[in-house]
């Protein structure tokens, strides 16, 4: 198989859902270009339509005008998240400090999900919450004027941070977060550019009381995570090169590349700059001989959204790869270990599950078969890549799931194969 040209991957996710929570949230009107224009984004704009936010269509480029921290109003209807964990969580957050109750709901996906870990910070600020059996959607939020919290977060979430981040930044109190190992960092650093006084270190954030977000326009790059996929197809493919132009390379971000790099795979940066805080740059990823790796605890949320791909690159790896302390993967939009690890086994590859993790030992088989993906697009796209090799034949059950997070998946998939 050879690869050739050029993709642009859609705006990065996490950058595209923050983008509209602090446009709408912030005092007059910020340009945003180059957002991602999915679902899971559109989920985002719809709740903030319900809670009253000047909010147009999304497109490649649009003014949100904001109505500062005290702008939102009491929902006229539930808060519909969809398939979108980001936008339940951080808008839990906002919500928590509002003078209002606002009730979360989900897609059958999300329904599943545990929302307590944002509603125990929330509500040692002051918030109260009504949950259904298992800490899940439905959840009604009762927000108040929240109190400071030093919330001490026992496994890495960038969604639990936003949360309390974004409670501390509408409340106008004083946050800390720790957390074990550093997830993303896209909410600290748009607070940063917008004035406010944050703190990071390895293990902890300190957000100062602000008293108002300035508008600021933003240009999104592109989503590391759905670059992946196509890093992935360069690294299976016998010939060629593929560059991916400006790709976030936030290092909060960048793991899945450090482990390809270990697996053989060539992967150069050209064109590394900054923009609107974020490091952004070209990749041009190249074929090796790949063989496999081991993925550590610490390692986990720097490619956490990664793995499943990383799973069945594995299954063409000289050796077994062996990914640990990845537990949270068994409560995304699947349980991707189990959905994971049941679909290659089914295909005829070598996985086995492990509680917090899998080992995947490559035999370079031909992989034959059909796809569930339990609704779950990070899967529809790790097996998409994997169908695309000579000689595997996979089909996907349901390939217009990627459209909550890179709705032109298949179609630059076609393109940048040859
Ligand atoms: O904050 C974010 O934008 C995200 C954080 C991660 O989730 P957790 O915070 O649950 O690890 C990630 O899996 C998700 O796709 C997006
Ligand atoms: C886990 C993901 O997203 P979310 O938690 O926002 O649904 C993802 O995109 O892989």
């Amino acid at each position: 198989m050879k690869v050739t040209g050029s993709v642009r991957v859609p705006g990065d996710k996490s950058i595209s859902h923050r983008a509209l929570m602090f446009a709408a949230l912030g005092d007059g009107p910020s340009r945003i270009t180059r957002i991602l224009d999915s679902a899971d984004v559109r989920s985002t704009a719809g709740v903030l339509r319900a809670l009253g936010a000047d909010m147009p269509e999304l497109s490649a480029d649009f003014v949100v005008t904001g109505h500062g921290l005290r702008g939102l109003r009491a929902p006229v209807r539930d808060l519909d998240c969809g398939n979108s964990g980001t936008t339940a969580r951080l808008m839990a957050g906002v919500c928590a400090a509002q003078p209002f109750a606002s009730r979360f709901v989900g897609d059958e996906s999300l329904s599943k999900r545990p929302m307590g870990r944002v509603a125990r910070p929330l509500s040692a600020m002051g918030a109260s919450f009504e949950l259904s059996t298992g800490e899940r959607l439905p959840m009604v939020v009762h927000g108040t004027e929240l109190e400071k919290v030093e919330w001490h977060n026992e496994k890495s979430s960038a969604q639990v941070k936003s949360a309390i981040l974004l409670a501390g930044v509408c409340a106008g109190v004083e946050v800390v977060v720790r957390e074990p190992t550093r997830s993303r960092d896209h909410t600290e650093r748009m607070l940063a550019a917008r004035g406010a006084e944050v703190w990071v270190n390895d293990d902890a954030v300190l957000l100062w009381p602000v008293q108002g977000l300035p508008a600021l326009d933003v240009a999104v790059p592109g989503d590391p995570s759905s670059a992946a996929f196509f890093v992935a197809l360069a690294a299976l493919a016998t010939e060629g090169t593929l560059t991916l132009p400006d790709v976030c390379l936030n290092p909060t971000r960048t793991g899945f590349f450090f482990a390809l790099a270990r697996m053989g795979v060539r992967i150069d940066v050209d064109d590394e700059r900054t923009e609107g805080g974020e490091t952004v740059g070209t990749l041009a990823v190249s074929p090796g001989e790949l063989r496999s790796t081991e993925i550590a605890p610490a390692e986990v949320p720097s490619l956490i959204d990664e793995l499943p791909m990383l799973a069945c690159l594995a299954t063409r790896a000289e050796g077994e790869t062996v990914v640990r302390g990845a537990e949270e993967l068994r409560v995304k939009e699947s349980d991707r270990i189990a959905a994971v690890v049941g679909n290659l086994r089914a295909l005829g590859a070598d996985a086995d599950e492990l509680p917090d993790g899998f080992v995947v030992r490559g035999n370079r088989a031909s992989l034959k078969g059909r796809v569930t993906t339990h609704g779950d697009h990070r899967l529809a796209m790790a097996f998409g890549v994997l169908g695309a090799l000579p000689g595997n034949e996979i089909e996907v059950d349901d390939p217009a799931c990627v459209d909550v997070s890179f709705p032109t998946f298949w179609r630059d998939l076609d393109g940048a194969v040859r």
